[in-house]
């Protein structure tokens, strides 16, 4: 992709003490685009997510949002810069003491010093865009599922971000929420002129709307392309995961400790 770039990831490593999580990692988000970063559980993508919102700092290699370097900045810059950062948290995971309006609400008043009437506004103005304006004076515990997650849609855009980061934002829907979801993420990103990034496992749903993947394994870029390209993958990793296939380079089994009869059979067992 050669579009101007919102987020540059380069020569990235992280390691939490010495488990290495992810290691020589590029990754490339243009303005106006939305990227899915897939891989399997454990590979590293919610990590990936936390160095571009600055909660962690790189090994080495740096991630640059908006041309400034996450890591060097103060902790005054990097508030302001999470301002224009819009977040769904894995399970959409919604203030369940608040109200719809007030979950949504709560960024406004936490970031900016509009006045109340305002705020009332423009809450109803992101509840209208997830299709929710009637839902506002509910409790969260009043709500479907894909309502859920659609109200954590709603207050992931409250601040109008320029990137909106999307944690799995699939996980746990119901086909129809689930389409209706995907289509959402599409819908905001080009309302509001911004870049996603959507971390899922969700191969179908997301190929459907997303503009570049980028899949993960261990740690390391193993393939990317527009979602066209990744349909026709002959890539073996690629090819197991879109098609959600057991066998292939990705392991059914954990790596395990051999069983002690196992170890006994083979003789790797010291019985003194
Ligand atoms: N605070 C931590 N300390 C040590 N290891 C951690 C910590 N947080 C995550 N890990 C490990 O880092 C690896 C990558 O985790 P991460 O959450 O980024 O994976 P993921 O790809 O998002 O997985 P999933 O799809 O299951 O959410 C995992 O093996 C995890 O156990």
């Amino acid at each position: 992709m050669s579009q101007e770039p919102l987020v540059e990831i380069r020569d990235l490593n992280f390691s939490y003490d010495t488990r290495t999580i992810l290691s020589g990692i590029n990754i490339m988000i243009p303005r106006g685009k939305v990227v899915a970063i897939m891989g399997s559980s454990g590979c590293g993508k919610t990590t990936t997510l936390r160095l571009i919102g600055g909660q962690l700092k790189p090994t080495s290699g740096d991630v640059r949002v908006a041309g400034q370097v996450v890591h060097e900045l103060d902790a005054k810059q990097l508030y302001a810069l999470r301002r224009r950062m819009g977040m769904l948290f894995q399970f959409g995971a919604l203030f369940t003491d608040m109200s719809v309006f007030d979950n949504i609400a709560f960024q406004m008043r936490e970031h900016t010093d509009l006045p109340e009437a305002m705020i009332h506004d423009l809450v109803l103005m992101k509840l209208h865009a997830v299709g929710l304006r009637g839902a506002h004076n509910l409790m969260p515990a009043e709500l479907s599922g894909g309502m859920a997650r659609r109200v954590a849609l709603a207050r992931a855009i409250a601040l109008d971000p320029m990137l909106i980061m999307y944690d799995e934002p699939f996980a746990g829907l119901d086909p129809i929420s689930l389409s209706i979801v995907g289509e959402l993420i599409r819908k905001l990103n080009d309302a509001l002129g911004a870049s996603s990034i959507v971390v899922t496992h969700d191969v179908q749903e997301s190929l459907k709307i997303v503009d570049y993947v980028y899949f993960v394994s261990e740690g390391k870029i193993v393939a990317e392309g527009t979602a066209e390209e990744i349909k026709n993958s002959k890539t073996p990793y690629v090819h197991q995961f879109v098609w959600g296939e057991a066998d292939g380079p990705v392991p059914f089994h954990y790596p395990a400790q051999k069983a002690y009869g196992e170890q006994l059979m083979e003789g790797a067992v010291y019985r003194g």
